[in-house]
């Protein structure tokens, strides 16, 4: 079996290890040529996947390990004949945990929340459903929008108004051009300027659903805040935009391993269906350490501690800013650079906690995390 894949992809080389021929590359570099003798592809989503990249092919089963499939021409590959997967919802609870990681980070945004204000989550899907329970097992109330679901399938269904009413307003939506709910700039400026006074805007979705000239725009009026993992014309960050969010992060809102892992685990899974290979086994997560529980502090200031206790959005902030600051002509290779070099991140939920106060253990244990 000959697989091209992204190298940006970790679990892969238990395929190598089971008789795979992997040939590893940047995924922005994959092109026709590499794929001339090459039975599948597996990417992430920074390639471009289509009737020019595939035609005239072997290849039989292409895998995106990545929940948005804005990059895939599906309609191409139903015309080819080839099989496709993604792996949508293995990296849900990672962005579901960035979401609160930034609200603990940047500490009023939570502090108010708590205090019965509210979050409007636009989206409901794999993203949008994990944040929610995760709200609700904080007790922090939230309203959603997703037209394109019916009604009984979104929980705490709102109006756009409804949401753009909210203290806190996160994207979590597929990026879509389709009529009659194109998500496309859905925050244009007309939208922005419907958002209430002292907002925090935060888009982990794609970049484009954000107009990013109309939000630098919104920012230096001092409207509200944002913070963005991604950016609208990424792998480029314009240098006065980063300087105006509250946290900029290099599109990492699903990169714990657990999520990484679980997105290969899923494609390759796919892949077995497909063409009848068995290499999806051996993908499983090394076990974490124990998170020990802070054993003081009540109320927020606890409930910061655990959510930034595996996570602190700070950090890949600060690493953003000066790696593109030092990078000259060259951000948009270096911002690659982080993503590629990201550190080991591992998830609350599923992983051990131990210790602290009964309170904390609770808060641990409404958050999926295994208390000892
Ligand atoms: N920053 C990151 O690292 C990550 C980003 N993502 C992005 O976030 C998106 C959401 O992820 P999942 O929930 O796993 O995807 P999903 O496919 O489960 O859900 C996306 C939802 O967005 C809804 N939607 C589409 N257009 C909309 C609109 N105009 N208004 C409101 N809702 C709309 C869809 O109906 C769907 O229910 C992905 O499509 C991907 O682009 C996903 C994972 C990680
Ligand atoms: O799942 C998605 O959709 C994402 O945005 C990915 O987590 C982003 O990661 P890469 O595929 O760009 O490595």
């Amino acid at each position: 079996m000959r697989i091209v894949c992204d190298e940006n992809m970790p679990g892969l080389q238990a395929l190598a290890a089971a008789g795979a021929r992997l040939r590893c590359l940047p995924g922005r570099a994959i092109r026709r040529f590499h794929l001339v003798d090459a039975d599948a592809l597996l990417v992430r989503s920074v390639t471009p996947v289509n009737q020019a990249l595939l035609t005239g092919t072997p290849v039989r089963f292409v895998g995106t390990a990545t929940s948005g499939t804005d990059h895939i021409d599906r309609a191409a590959l139903r015309e080819l004949g080839i099989a496709f997967a993604d792996a949508a919802g293995a990296n849900a609870n990672a962005v579901a945990e960035y979401v609160l990681a930034v609200l603990a980070a940047l500490r009023e945004p939570l502090e108010h929340l708590l205090a019965g204000g509210r979050v409007g989550i636009v989206g409901y899907g794999n993203v949008g459903r994990s944040l929610g329970a995760r709200l609700d097992a904080l007790g922090i109330a939230w309203v959603a929008t997703d037209p394109w679901l019916a009604e009984s399938a979104v929980a705490r269904r709102g109006t756009l108004a409804e949401i753009f009413a909210c203290d806190v307003v996160t994207l979590h939506c597929s990026l879509t051009e389709l009529s009659p709910w194109p998500s496309r700039h859905l925050l244009d400026r007309a939208a922005l300027e419907r958002l209430a006074a002292g907002t925090l805007l935060i888009n982990a979705s794609r970049g484009p659903v954000v107009d990013n000239d109309a939000l630098q725009a919104w920012l230096v009026d001092g409207r509200g805040r944002a913070v963005l993992d991604v950016w609208e014309r990424e792998p480029e960050v314009p240098a006065p935009l980063l300087a105006r969010v509250a946290l900029g992060t290099p599109h990492i809102a699903g990169y714990s391993l657990e999520a990484r892992l679980a997105g290969t685990r899923c494609v390759v899974s796919a892949m077995d269906e497909a063409l009848g290979t068995a290499y999806a086994g051996s993908l499983a997560p090394p076990p974490a350490s124990v998170l020990a529980l802070p054993a003081t502090g009540d109320g927020p200031a606890l409930l910061r501690k655990l959510l930034l206790g595996r996570y602190a959005p700070g950090d890949d902030d600060r690493q953003l800013r000066a790696a593109l600051a030092a990078a000259g002509g060259a951000r948009a290779a270096a911002f690659d650079r982080l993503r590629r070099a990201y550190p080991l991140r591992r998830e609350l939920a599923g992983n051990p906690v131990s210790g602290g106060s009964a309170r904390v253990r609770e808060l641990a244990a409404a958050l999926g995390c295994e208390v000892l």
